[in-house]
């Protein structure tokens, strides 16, 4: 459904993508993880043929991007792209014009629209009387209402209470089972996790790393994580480093990659001796592999400052 090859993007000096490679195949949920500045704004407007790119290829649904390629396109973008004193119907009629959608057309796509982000009650409430949650869902509904064949969602749940992310989460499946392909950036990691069939780690403008979870659960070479809680964290590294465990710090926690699987009663004999508060055994998330893939080696520290 998209192909980006070699796509290079600089604003004046500051090179902003760097020979970027991303597919997308036709109805899959593909998500686009990157720290603030890592170019995923950049790539959606490029996308969006919003932004020219200094070199390289975007084809969408196998037309290179153009005019003609937008209306194939629906973008949710970080910022809500609503008129707040206007209805919910509005809102839509406004967008759907733009789209070209004829009387009868928008008339049928508002109503579904509504319905399927869950506002057809709502349709003559105008914006401002709307909770955040409902608005998030309405700037959704934006990206849906000329029936596009590709959605961005950028950030689509970020500062919503967690029943609000959850019925977009449900909106977002509900998508995908129609068919569409949905590219969603997002921060929060376990979004990622629940939600996308595959997922591209950006830095610096370069893809590191992409593929299912279970693919990029690979590149770690542990099956297993073990967290241990200790007042000798000192200790229990030095112990752990002799049976060949190594040693990981995620945020706060200490963590460590065992060379092969363990019960968990043979995972706390080998810490006796040591002062242990608890013990337990994770599986690698995608929080992990991607601290490991972006993080600088001197960032990778096991020691507490
Ligand atoms: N119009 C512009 N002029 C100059 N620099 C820009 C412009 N737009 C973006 N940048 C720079 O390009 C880099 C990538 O920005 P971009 O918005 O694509 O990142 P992002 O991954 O979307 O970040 P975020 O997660 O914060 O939305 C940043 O360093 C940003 O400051």
């Amino acid at each position: 459904m998209l192909k980006i090859e070699n796509l290079n993007k600089s604003y004046k000096l500051r090179k902003v993508l760097q020979n970027l490679n991303l597919h997308i195949n036709s109805g899959e949920i593909y998500g686009l993880l990157g720290a603030n500045g890592a170019g995923k704004t950049t790539t959606i407007n490029i996308i969006c043929n919003l932004l020219k790119p200094d070199s390289g290829n975007v084809i969408i649904n196998h037309q290179p991007v153009s005019q003609a390629t937008k209306k194939i396109i629906g973008i949710a973008p970080q910022e809500n792209l609503l008129y707040k004193t206007l209805t919910c119907e509005e809102n839509l009629k406004f967008f759907a014009d733009i789209y070209g959608l004829d009387r009868k057309t928008r008339q049928k796509q508002i109503k579904e629209t509504l319905a399927a982000v869950n506002l057809l009650d709502r349709a003559k409430s105008p914006v401002e009387t709307l909770s955040g949650g409902m608005q998030r869902r309405l700037n959704i509904a934006v990206a849906l209402v000329h029936q596009p064949k590709l959605v961005i969602l950028d950030e689509p749940t970020t500062g919503l209470d967690i029943e609000s992310r959850y019925e977009i989460w449900e909106l977002i499946r509900q998508l995908k089972n129609q068919g569409v392909t949905i590219l969603l950036t997002t921060h929060l990691l376990d979004e990622a996790e629940r939600l996308c069939q595959r997922i591209g780690i950006l830095k610096d403008g370069q893809i590191l790393a992409e593929g299912s979870l279970t693919q990029l659960r690979a590149l770690i070479p542990t099956s297993e994580i073990v967290v241990v809680q200790t007042p000798e964290e000192e200790l229990a590294i030095a112990r752990a480093e002799e049976y060949g465990f190594t040693p990981r710090r995620y945020g706060d926690e200490l963590t460590f990659w065992l060379p092969e699987p363990l019960e968990l009663k043979e995972i706390i004999s080998r810490f006796e001796g040591i002062p242990i508060n608890a013990i337990a055994r994770q599986p690698v998330r995608l929080e992990h592999i991607y601290i490991e893939l972006t993080s600088s080696p001197a960032n990778q520290r096991t020691r507490p400052n």
